[in-house]
C-alpha cells in the first residue's frame, strides 16, 4: 500500500476516534445534567429542588440553601394519581350546619337543658346565679367570657324585670351570640390572584387533621375549585395513603413521597409546585402532629412554612383542634400560634363533645376565628361556622 494512503488512514481513525470519545462524554454529561436536575435524596429540610424559586436563595448567614446536587438521586415526590377517577359528588356547602345540628343538639343537650331550667325560675337567687356559671365553665367557656355573660345577663334580667322564660332564653341566646361574634370574617382564604392559594393544616396527632384536609377537599370541590393535595405528613406511614385515597373519590390528586420519613418540606414544597404548574385553585398541605418531641415538630413545621413561602405565599393556617380535650386544646393552639400564623381554627369532633363554649375560649385566646367544625365521621361532616346556628343548636330543647 502506498505510505501516503497508510498515513490518511491513520489520521482518518484518530479522527474517528475522537468524534466517538467525544460524543461519548458529551452525552454522559448531559444526562448526569438532567439527573441532577431532579430532586436530590436526602436534604436538609430547608432544600428545595434545584432549578426552583429558590434555587439562588440563600439563608441570612450565607450558606445555600440548596444540598449538593447528587447526580444519581431519583426524585422522591410522586403525583400519586394525575387525574383520578371521580367516583363521588360532595354534598353542596350551603346548610350544611343546619343539616349537622342534630348533632350538636344531641351532644350538648345538658348544656342547654340545664341552662334553659336554670333560668326559668321563678326566683333567680344568688344560689340560681352560681349554677349558671358553673354550667357555662362546665361547656368550656372560659372564665372571663363566664363572668362577663353572668353579669350581662344578670344586668338585663334585673333592668328589665322579665321573668318570661322565653323572654330570658332570648336573652341568653344574644349574650352567647354576641361572644362568639357575628362579625368575625370565618370565610377561608382560598382565592388568590394568578396562582394558587396555599391552605397549610397544623394540629397535634390524632385531633383530625387528615380527616379535615380529604373533607375540606370534597367542600372546595363542592365550589367548582381546582384542588390538589400535598400529603406532608410524612412521619405516620399511612398519611399520605389515606389522604390519596380521601382526593381520589372526588377526583383531586395527591403529591406524595415514597421514601420512609421523607422530607415534609420537600413534599410540600413540590405540592405548590405542581399546583403552579397545573394552574390549580387551592393547594392544601397536610402536616405531621407527632415528632419525637415538641420542639422538632415546632421545627419542622416553621420550615415546612419556609420552603413553601419560596415558591408561594401561605394563605390559610388552619389549626386542627379536637373539642373533646377541652381546656388541653388551648394551651396546644398557643404553641401553634407561636411558630405559624394561625389564621383560622377547625373544631373536630364536635358530636361528640358537650363542651360547645370552647369556641368562645379559643376565639377569645387566640384571636382567630373558628372556620370550620367537624361534627362526624362522614366525608361530608364538616361545615363553616356559623354563630346563630351554633347558638341556636346548643340552646335547642329536646324531649
Ligand atoms: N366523631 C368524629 N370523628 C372525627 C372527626 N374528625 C376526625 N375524626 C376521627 O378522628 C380520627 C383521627 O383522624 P386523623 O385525620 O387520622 O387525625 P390526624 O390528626 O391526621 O392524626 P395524625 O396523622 O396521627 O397526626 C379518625 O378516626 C377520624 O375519623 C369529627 O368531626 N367527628
Amino acid at each position: 500500500m502506498d505510505s501516503s494512503v497508510v498515513i490518511t488512514l491513520a489520521v482518518l481513525a484518530v479522527v474517528l476516534l475522537g468524534v466517538v470519545s467525544f460524543l461519548l462524554v458529551s452525552g454522559r454529561s448531559l444526562s448526569s445534567r438532567e439527573t441532577a436536575r431532579r430532586y436530590p435524596t436526602t436534604r436538609d429540610a430547608d432544600d428545595v429542588p434545584p432549578g426552583a424559586a429558590g434555587d439562588a436563595d440563600r439563608e441570612g448567614d450565607g450558606t445555600a440553601v440548596l444540598a449538593p446536587e447528587r447526580p444519581e438521586a431519583e426524585p422522591e415526590t410522586q403525583l400519586e394519581a394525575e387525574a383520578p377517577v371521580v367516583t363521588e359528588t360532595p354534598e353542596p356547602v350551603g346548610g350544611r350546619l343546619a343539616r349537622l345540628r342534630a348533632r350538636l343538639v344531641k351532644s350538648n343537650n345538658v348544656f342547654g337543658k340545664s341552662l334553659l331550667a336554670l333560668l326559668s325560675q321563678d326566683e333567680i337567687d344568688e344560689d340560681v346565679w352560681d349554677e349558671i356559671e358553673e354550667t357555662l365553665l362546665m361547656a368550656d367557656l372560659g372564665t372571663d367570657p363566664t363572668m362577663e355573660l353572668v353579669d350581662r345577663l344578670r344586668e338585663r334580667v334585673k333592668v328589665e324585670g322579665s321573668k318570661d322564660p322565653a323572654r330570658v332564653k332570648a336573652m341568653l341566646r344574644e349574650e352567647l351570640i354576641a361572644l362568639i361574634d357575628p362579625q368575625l370574617d370565618r370565610s377561608l382564604n382560598t382565592e388568590a390572584a394568578g396562582r394558587p392559594a396555599v391552605v397549610m393544616v397544623v394540629g397535634v396527632n390524632g385531633v383530625g387533621k387528615t380527616t379535615t384536609v380529604g373533607k375540606l377537599a370534597r367542600v372546595l370541590v363542592a365550589q367548582d375549585k381546582d384542588v390538589i393535595l400535598g400529603a406532608a405528613d410524612t412521619f405516620r406511614a399511612a398519611a399520605a395513603e389515606q389522604l390519596t385515597t380521601w382526593g381520589s373519590r372526588v377526583g383531586v390528586p395527591t403529591v406524595s413521597s415514597d421514601v420512609e420519613g421523607a422530607d415534609p418540606a420537600s413534599v410540600a414544597f413540590e405540592a405548590v409546585a405542581k399546583g403552579v404548574e397545573l394552574e390549580s385553585d387551592v393547594v392544601m398541605v397536610d402536616t405531621a402532629g407527632r415528632l419525637q418531641n415538641k420542639a422538632n415538630l415546632m421545627d419542622e413545621l416553621g420550615k415546612v412554612k419556609r420552603v413553601i413561602e419560596k415558591k408561594s405565599e401561605v394563605d390559610e393556617v388552619l389549626l386542627v383542634l379536637d373539642a373533646t380535650t377541652g381546656q388541653n386544646g388551648l394551651s396546644q393552639a398557643k404553641v401553634f400560634s407561636e411558630v405559624v400564623n394561625v389564621t383560622g381554627i377547625v373544631l373536630t369532633k364536635l358530636d361528640g363533645s358537650a363542651r360547645g363554649g370552647i369556641v368562645v375560649a379559643i376565639q377569645r385566646q387566640l384571636g382567630v376565628p373558628v372556620k370550620l367544625i367537624g361534627l362526624g365521621e362522614g366525608p361530608d361532616d364538616l361545615a363553616p361556622f356559623e354563630a346563630e346556628t351554633f347558638v341556636d343548636a346548643l340552646l335547642e330543647e329536646t324531649a
